[in-house]
C-alpha cells in the first residue's frame, strides 16, 4: 500500500520572503515548491504534495481568504491518501487564521500551520526545521483529532489559546497560562495534554464588516460612535481586567445595542475570561446587563473572527452568546 502524503500549502511570511537590495527590505520572494526542496530529510517522512496557494505578507491576510482556504484545506483532507496538512504562513496574523480554519475544519485529520521569524536568506533561518517538524505532526496519528496545531520551534500549540508574544525572538508562540500541547523531539512527536472541547462552527459565510476596539484608560466612545454611523454590522471591545471599560464608553455600547450591533468584550490581559463580577459602571455585570456578550477566554483578535461567523447565521444576540460559550 502507498504511504499517504502530506499536503504542504504555502500562503506567504517571512518564511517565504528574501532581502531585496533595491526595497532594502524583506519581500516575498520563494514559492511553495523552493520551501519543500529546502528541507530534503522531508522525503524520509512521507510523500508530499505542494500547493502554492498565496504568497503574501500575512498582514495582508484577510478573513476572507482565510474562510476559503478553509473550505479548501477540508476538501483535500476528504482525500482519502491525504494523511494531514501543513499550511506555511507569516507569524503576524498566524493565530487568527489558524482560529478560522480551527472553527470552519470538519476534518479529524491533522492540519498544522508553521512559519520562520527568519527570512531564508538570514543566519540560521528557523524556517526549514520548523516545515520539517510541521510535517512529521500532521502524519502523526497522535495529532488527529485535536483541532488546528501551531508547530513552531519544536513546540506544538493549540490554536485557541495560541499568540505571538515577541516581534523577533524564534521563540514568539506561547500559548499564555495554558502552555504547549506537546514537542517535536528529533525522532517522535510528542503530546502531553490534550485539548477539551475544540469547537466547531458548522457556519458556511462570513460578514466581515465586524470592528475591534482596544480600550485603555480614559477613553470614550469617539470611535465605537463612529462604528455605529457607519452601519458596521459587529463590534469586538478588548476591556480591561476581568472585562470592565471606562465609563465614557457606555453611551457608545448603548448605541451599537439600541441599533441591533452586536457588541461583544473579550479582555486584553492574556490570560482567564471576561465575567460578570463588577457591578459598578462599565463594570462586567453592568456590561451585560446593558446586553453585552461576554466573549469567555479568547483574544479579542479572535472574539472578532468568531464573531464574523456568527452573524453569517444569527443576529439574534442570545443565539451569538451560545456560539460564544466554549
Ligand atoms: N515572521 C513573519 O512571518 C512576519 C511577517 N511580517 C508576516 O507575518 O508575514
Amino acid at each position: 500500500m502507498t504511504k499517504a502524503k502530506v499536503v504542504v500549502i504555502s500562503t506567504g511570511g517571512t518564511i517565504a520572503m528574501r532581502y531585496d537590495p533595491v526595497k532594502q527590505g524583506i519581500v516575498p520572494a520563494v514559492t511553495g515548491a523552493e520551501l519543500v526542496e529546502a528541507v530534503p530529510p522531508l522525503k524520509d517522512i512521507c510523500p508530499i504534495e505542494v500547493m502554492e496557494y498565496s504568497n503574501i505578507p500575512s498582514p495582508h491576510m484577510t478573513p476572507k481568504i482565510m474562510f476559503t482556504l478553509a473550505k479548501r484545506v477540508d476538501d483535500i483532507l476528504a482525500q482519502e491518501d491525504v494523511a494531514g496538512v501543513v499550511i506555511t504562513h507569516g507569524t503576524d496574523t498566524l493565530e487568527e487564521t489558524a482560529y478560522m480554519l480551527d472553527l470552519v475544519i470538519t476534518s479529524n485529520k491533522p492540519v498544522c500551520l508553521t512559519a520562520a521569524m527568519r527570512s531564508s536568506a538570514e543566519i540560521s533561518p528557523d524556517g526549514p526545521k520548523n516545515i520539517l517538524d510541521a510535517v512529521k505532526t500532521a502524519y502523526s496519528k497522535d495529532a488527529a483529532g485535536k483541532g488546528v496545531l501551531i508547530v513552531l520551534n519544536e513546540e506544538i500549540h493549540t490554536a485557541r489559546d495560541v499568540t505571538k508574544t515577541h516581534s523577533a525572538n524564534i521563540k514568539t508562540f506561547a500559548s499564555p497560562f495554558w502552555g504547549p500541547i506537546g514537542y517535536v523531539d528529533n525522532d517522535q512527536v510528542i503530546f502531553k495534554r490534550l485539548p477539551l472541547g475544540v469547537q466547531k462552527l458548522n457556519i458556511n459565510d462570513l460578514v466581515e464588516d465586524v470592528h475591534l476596539i482596544k480600550l485603555a484608560s480614559g477613553v470614550d466612545d469617539t470611535i465605537i460612535k463612529l462604528l455605529v454611523e457607519k452601519g458596521v454590522k459587529g463590534i469586538v471591545l478588548e476591556g480591561l481586567g476581568r472585562g470592565n471599560i471606562p465609563p465614557g464608553v457606555i453611551p457608545g455600547i448603548k448605541l451599537a445595542i439600541a441599533k441591533n450591533i452586536p457588541v461583544v468584550l473579550t479582555t486584553r490581559v492574556h490570560g482567564g475570561r471576561v465575567l460578570d463580577v463588577y457591578g459598578y459602571e462599565g463594570g462586567g455585570k453592568h456590561l451585560k446587563e446593558l446586553g453585552v456578550i461576554l466573549a469567555g477566554e479568547i483574544s479579542g483578535q479572535k472574539a472578532r473572527l468568531k464573531l464574523m461567523l456568527a452573524l453569517a447565521q444569527t443576529n439574534d444576540p442570545k443565539e451569538i452568546a451560545e456560539i460564544f460559550v466554549d
